[in-house]
Order: structure tokens, then sequence, then C-alpha cells
């Protein structure tokens, strides 16, 4: 894994969770003249799970893209590990960007590479080794994320919606990040799968230390490793806490999402 940062392991971080891994303040993104995120603030702790939930269209992935820099921002600063990504030097933000892993929604690998060259991308963009030393670091992904050693030479039009997921986390994971981006991981997964995704992620996080960012709609997902939870609504973050903090917010949306129908069907 990189070296941590010295600012890293300085006082200032959350009592409970530790220091401030991802800081967002006052984030406003718009689109023409709607506003989609306004004034947001959120803070992500080294070593958490943290669920990030909303309705759908609030902006979920605005935000995330936002972060990532791939959207632009109309105010507001972004730090990621202690850097602050506007006043960042080419070569920090580059440095921020191998430590940080990426899981977009529908898995985006590239459809014209087999999946052992899309895990194989990221480490020949950002660091300089050879195609063998690419190739063994490419199995050892795979094998993290519980896929089989014959998974490294099929196209991913021959993979499974599950599979699919985990080949993109094997690529997520291809520069040893230490914060994942993970867009709805579970989505398009059978109950079991997306429970074993779940298990995969805790354990990720368990051995390698990662911080997790993961927005989804998954109850079962909240409920069984999340840390955290932050609640999108009216451009910011309503809310954010435990599940129980949160379950005792006194709004509509996060009373009919955390105990509405599907909710209360929930079997634990
Ligand atoms: N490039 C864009 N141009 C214009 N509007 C956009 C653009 N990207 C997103 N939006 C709008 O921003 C709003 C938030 O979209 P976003 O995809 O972030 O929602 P979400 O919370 O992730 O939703 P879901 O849970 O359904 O995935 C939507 O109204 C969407 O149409």
């Amino acid at each position: 894994m990189a070296e941590t940062a010295a600012w890293e392991h300085e006082p200032g971080g959350h009592p409970e969770f530790g220091d401030v891994i991802l800081g967002v303040k006052g984030v406003t993104v718009g689109f023409g003249d709607k506003l989609v995120l306004e004034n947001l603030d959120l803070e992500v702790y080294r070593r958490e799970i943290l669920g990030f939930v909303g309705g759908s269209g609030t902006g979920k992935s605005v935000l995330m893209r936002a972060i990532l820099g791939l959207t632009p921002r109309r105010a507001g600063t972004v730090e990621v590990f202690g850097c602050n990504l506007d006043t960042a030097s080419g070569e920090e933000r580059l440095e921020v960007e191998r430590r940080w892993g990426v899981l977009f929604q529908q898995g985006a690998l590239f459809s014209s590479l087999n999946v052992k060259q899309n895990i194989k991308m990221p480490m020949r963009e950002h660091m300089r080794m050879s195609e063998q030393l690419m190739d063994e670091l490419a199995l050892l992904k795979l094998e993290m994320v519980g896929l089989p050693r014959d998974a490294a030479d099929k196209m991913p039009s021959e993979l499974s919606g599950g599979m699919i997921k985990r080949a993109s986390l094997a690529r997520a994971l291809a520069l040893d990040p230490d914060l994942v981006f993970l867009d709805e991981p579970t989505s398009g997964l059978d109950p079991i799968g997306a429970a074993a995704f779940d298990r995969l992620i805790e354990s990720l996080r368990d051995t390698l230390g990662l911080t997790v960012y993961m927005v989804t709609h998954d109850l079962d997902s909240l409920h069984s490793i999340c840390d955290r939870i932050a609640v999108l609504g009216e451009r910011r973050v309503l809310i954010n806490g435990s599940l129980d903090e949160i379950m005792q917010f006194d709004h509509p949306w996060v009373q009919s999402y955390f105990k509405g129908e599907r909710a209360l069907r929930r079997v634990d």
C-alpha cells in the first residue's frame, strides 16, 4: 500500500472513526439553470464504509463525479488525503489519483479489452512496470476479488453481472488504493450475489485498511456493512450518522425509505 502522508497522523480526525480522508465543503454543482447540489458538506473517515443514499436523481452520481473531477463544480472545495484538488500541482493530483480506485455504476470495463487487460490499464497509465509484473499483479487482483484465473482472458461480454462487478472491483484495486468509490456496487445482482459482494467489500476494508465511499440503494448493504450513512436530499446532505440515528430522523423521504414497506419486509 502507498505510504501515508505525515498530515494524516495529525490530530483533528473524527473521535470515533479517525482522520478525514475525504473532505467536501460548500460544493455546488449545476447544469444550466438547474442546481443539483448546493453548498454541500461531507466528510469521510479513514477505514470506514460510508453508505451514500438518496432518492433517484438527487445527485449521488453527480457528487461522486464532482469529487473525482469529472464534473465541474461551481463552488466549494474537495480535499482528498489532505490535498486540496483545486490548488494541487499536476504531480500532487496524480499522486492522489494513484491512491483512489473507482467502480462506476455499470462496471465500465473496456469492452474491447479482456479482463486482464482491463485490470492492467491503471497500472499502464500510472506506473512503470514490466509486462510480466503487471500480468502477475492482475492475477493477484483477480484472486483478491474471488474470480478464477481463467476469467483473466475472458471478454466483458462473456461475464455474468456478478463477475463484471468483481472484475471492475479488481481494476479499481489495481494500484492498491487507500480509498475506493463504489457507485451502486450491488445493483443488478441477485440477493445471494449482492450479499457475497458486501462481504467482499467488508473483508477488503478489514484486510487492506481501505476507506470506502459507496453510493447504494441496497438496504441490505446499509444494514450489514456500512459504518455510517449519509442521506442526500434537497441538494445537500440532510443527515449523516449511524443507521439508528438516521432512522430517528424526522424527514418524509428518510422515514419512508428506512421504515417503508420494503424496509419492513427485510429479514435480518
Ligand atoms: N451532464 C449532465 N447534464 C445535465 N444534467 C445532468 C447531467 N448529469 C446529471 N444531470 C442531472 O442531475 C441530476 C442528478 O443526477 P444523478 O445521476 O447524480 O442522480 P442519482 O442520485 O445518482 O440518481 P440514481 O439513484 O437514479 O442513479 C438528474 O436530474 C440528472 O438528470
